[in-house]
């Protein structure tokens, strides 16, 4: 059975990925992600200034998940920008550069650096953090993306993926499609995590993570029928050529399948790579094929997108 996955005509080896802000850090950290059983490697959202973060402790592995308010902490665009194009060079064409400006203008001034650079990867627009302090999620200001991603497509002509938030009402589905099907988007990567939950210790009658008294994004098991919801309702709304990540629960073979029956073209992990690092990818690998065998199918492309309903 082949994994062998493609977006806008890069190949992977396989569909599984990192999820950005998950151990991707780091030179050391995506190297070595870069040379594990993952298809590809996805860095931690660059902001165009290296940034501290929100005060610790900002995340917490949960029996079902992890909440997070990390605040983007990060090396800054420079960095990831070298570490991107030096892995280019070195002929790996499986990275992606995430960024998340703080500002749209930031996100343009990135975009703008990217454009006149020799990366021809894949770049993912975060437009989705829930933890920046005062900051709203733009992936929930429609009029702003639509606002940006007209500026964007001005200039910018590379392959861009976009990482979005949760939706939750159809109509929001409906409106972002629409938006996002104007423009020549590569990808859409759903979901982030679920902004603002609260987790609670009962014993100490406190809240887990420090930052925002509390509230941080939500993943793992928390988030998989959210994630899957997201991936079957963009795959049935946007243009077929514009193709999907699915990010969000995932932690079996079986999740990995679940997502491509949603319409995923290639899958991000984060909460569970967090917890069990890089063996995740041979675990999960191994998983898939044995379910694929066991159904009798060679390649995704034989269940993408063919989940059935009642
Ligand atoms: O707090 C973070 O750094 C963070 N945390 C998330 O769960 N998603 C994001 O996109 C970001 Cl940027």
């Amino acid at each position: 059975v082949s994994m062998q996955a493609e977006i806008a005509g890069i190949s992977f080896d396989n569909l599984l990925l990192n999820a950005a802000g998950i151990r991707c850090s780091t030179v050391q950290d995506l190297n070595s992600i870069l040379t594990s059983e993952a298809g590809g490697v996805v860095t931690k959202s660059a902001t165009v200034e290296e940034r501290a973060g929100n005060e610790s402790p900002r995340m917490r592995a949960l029996p079902l998940g992890s909440i997070n308010s990390m605040g983007l902490p990060n090396h800054g665009f420079d960095y990831y920008m070298a570490y991107v194009l030096k892995a280019q060079s070195a002929g790996y064409n499986n990275v992606i550069l995430s960024v998340a400006g703080l500002s749209p203008a930031d996100d343009l001034l990135m975009l703008r650096e990217i454009q006149q650079s020799g990366f021809d990867g894949l770049v993912e627009l975060n437009l989705s953090c829930p933890n920046v302090k005062g900051k709203p999620q733009v992936g929930y200001d429609f009029a702003a993306v639509e606002q940006l991603l007209g500026e964007i497509f001005k200039f910018f002509d590379k392959r861009l993926g976009l990482k979005l938030p949760p939706y939750f009402d159809l109509t929001q589905f409906d409106e972002m499609a629409a938006i996002i099907n104007q423009y020549p988007v590569t990808y859409v990567n759903s979901i982030n995590s679920i902004g603002n939950g609260l987790v609670i210790d009962p014993v100490t009658e406190t809240a887990v993570i420090k930052p925002k008294g509390g509230f941080g994004g939500l993943g793992g098991e928390y988030a998989k029928p959210t994630a899957l919801a997201n991936v079957r309702g963009f795959r049935q709304r946007l243009k077929p050529e514009i193709q999907m990540i699915g990010t969000g629960g995932i932690k079996s073979g079986m999740d990995v399948f679940e997502h491509v029956l949603c319409g995923a073209d290639l899958v991000q992990i984060g909460t569970a790579f967090g917890s069990e690092g890089t063996p995740i990818f041979d675990r999960i690998s191994q998983e898939l094929q044995d379910i694929m065998i066991e159904k009798g199918y060679r390649r995704l492309a034989d269940f993408r997108g063919k989940l059935k309903t009642l």
